[in-house]
């Protein structure tokens, strides 16, 4: 790539020409700050575009932004948006008030633009007088900004025109781009050419993660970008890390823009897609909209065939009596069962499971997850790689990976697994030559990590405590095959084991 001429951040603020506009609004002053305030650390994010950190929440005040007054009375995350509107309701103001109350967050909004558009073509803009948008917003947006989101053809427009074909070049701009003051990059590679998956760069100044997702076939793509960005507002706003705010909102589009498929609305070439999916489902795919929840790695059960034989009981007796014991995820771990039983039994235990709100895994059978539509896999570092299952399970579904080492801790992450699993961390009888890490490899790839952790391996009531006694903070729980499940009374050893647990939780917080 050429190296391209770097615009003053000051610039892009002030010259039309400079700003990241969307295609369908490029006579407009479009751009979208979407304002998030998270107890103490006020953030805004400077949405359709990028996304901004405030330092201040007073300053803001100040600036006279009265929707955002008498905020502290509010109970629900706040978002300041400022766009466009979009008389066609599919971006713009519109689409940022709609993505915000899909994910459960509150929208205020400075309309800096009124545009005549339908799902045709823009007819017209009346933009909102310039100084009057300055006068609440500051100058020199970008340093300040905590994510920008631009797609191929707006990271092209801030860096001087430059091509970008390959996901290598994608990589080089949001590196550019992060040198220009945002503290994160995600290059939107919806466009890239010869791509099978839409691909999009995060770069956080010292990491890239390459976010991967199946290409989702609609002609109701309008308003994507100003969703996605708000999406990101809004989970920040809930108190989401950037990494996860980034990865929740992907997934909300792309599930939105599945969903909204067959919709018809207008005649024209590209028409909008459906917000508010999730008030228009019950089912349970909809609402797995939320991030996956770290904390229910806290006791996780892996079930055995072997050992229920041995004590003479059904899988969903062990799995039912496991979370009455205080199980608060399960996978299902049955090395023996031929295939049609092995669904049957998931069939079973995912009833269980669902009626109790504890998420049901699958253990290296990704075509048996989905199947019985359970919530997701665990896989090991050579069964289906993760990147693939995600392809085949969607961005919805729970992924966890086997890992001993920080660098597989690191391509979990970058390949889009939820969690990883480490251990064995002590000696374990369930699986056969199994590499021991130790309690301080455990620690060593729990520091490693971007993703949540939990432990594994000859784990049971007498060494829990030690294991989660190593203080870190991704550390979230312990996975147990035998300590629960190669015993007489599956119950009395999951409540033992939860007592545990919790008593070192209490302990690590004081
Ligand atoms: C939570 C959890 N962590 C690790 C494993 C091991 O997975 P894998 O390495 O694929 O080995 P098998 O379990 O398939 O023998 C796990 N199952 N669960
Ligand atoms: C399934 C599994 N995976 C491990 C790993 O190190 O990745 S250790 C293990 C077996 C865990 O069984 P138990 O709790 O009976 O020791
Ligand atoms: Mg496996």
């Amino acid at each position: 790539m050429a190296s391209p001429t770097i615009l003053p951040p000051s610039s892009l603020f002030a010259n039309k020409n400079c700003l990241i506009l969307t295609p369908t609004l490029a006579s407009a002053k479009e751009f979208t700050i979407k304002y998030s305030r998270v107890s103490n650390s006020p953030s805004i994010s400077l949405g359709a575009r990028s996304s901004i950190q405030l330092q201040t929440f007073a300053a803001m005040q100040e600036k006279g932004t009265s929707a955002l007054n008498d905020d502290s009375k509010m109970k629900i995350p706040h978002v300041l948006t400022v766009a466009g509107s979009d008389s066609g309701a599919g971006a713009g103001i519109q689409a940022d008030l709609k993505a915000c109350a899909a994910r459960g967050v509150y929208c205020s909004t400075v309309i800096t633009a009124v545009t005549a558009q339908n799902t045709v073509g823009v007819q017209g803009v009346s933009n909102v007088p310039e100084d009057f948008v300055a006068e609440q917003l500051r100058e020199e947006l970008l340093p300040m900004a905590g994510i920008i989101t631009p797609n191929l053809k707006e990271t092209s427009a801030l860096l001087d025109g430059i091509k970008l074909e390959t996901v290598d070049d994608m990589r080089s701009a949001a590196r550019l781009l992060h040198n220009m003051g945002p503290k994160n990059v995600l290059v939107k590679g919806g466009d890239l050419p010869d791509s099978s998956d839409a691909v999009d760069i995060l770069f956080d100044g010292d990491n890239f993660y390459e976010l991967r997702s199946p290409r989702i076939k609609s002609r109701n793509t309008h308003g994507t970008g100003c969703s996605l960005a708000s999406c990101i507002a809004a989970e920040l706003a809930k108190g989401y890390s950037m990494l996860s705010a980034v990865k929740v909102a992907k997934r909300y589009v792309e599930t939105a823009l599945d969903y909204s498929k067959d919709i018809v609305i207008g005649g024209g070439p590209q028409g909008p897609f459906d917000h508010l999916l999730r008030l228009k489902s019950n089912s349970r795919d909809f609402q797995r909209l939320q991030a996956f929840n770290p904390n229910d790695l806290f006791l996780y059960a892996v079930t055995d065939s072997g050992m229920n034989k041995r004590w003479g009981r059904s899988i969903t007796d062990a799995v039912k009596a496991a979370i009455e014991g205080g199980a608060t995820i399960v996978q299902l771990r049955e090395k023996d069962a031929e295939t049609r039983d092995f669904l049957e039994s998931a069939r079973a235990c995912l009833k269980i499971c669902q009626s109790h709100g504890v998420p049901l895994l699958i253990n290296d059978r990704i075509d048996v997850a989905l199947a019985c539509n359970a919530d997701g896999v665990h896989v090991g570092q050579s069964d289906m790689p993760v990147r693939v299952a995600r392809t085949l399970l969607g961005p919805e579904k729970i992924i966890g990976v086997s890992c001993k080492t920080p660098e597989q801790a690191h391509q979990a992450w970058v390949d889009g697994a939820d969690y990883i699993g480490c251990g064995g961390v002590f000696p374990t009888n369930t699986k056969e030559n199994n590499t021991t890490v130790g309690l301080d490899g455990l620690k060593t790839v729990c520091m490693a990590s971007k993703l949540p952790v939990v432990a594994i391996g000859g784990i049971g009531i007498s060494n829990a405590r030690d294991v989660m006694e190593i203080g870190v903070p991704n550390l979230k729980g312990v996975a147990v095959v035998s300590a629960l499940f190669d015993r007489q009374c599956v119950l009395t050893e999951t409540r033992k084991l939860h007592t545990i647990l919790s008593e070192a939780n209490v302990s690590i917080l004081h």
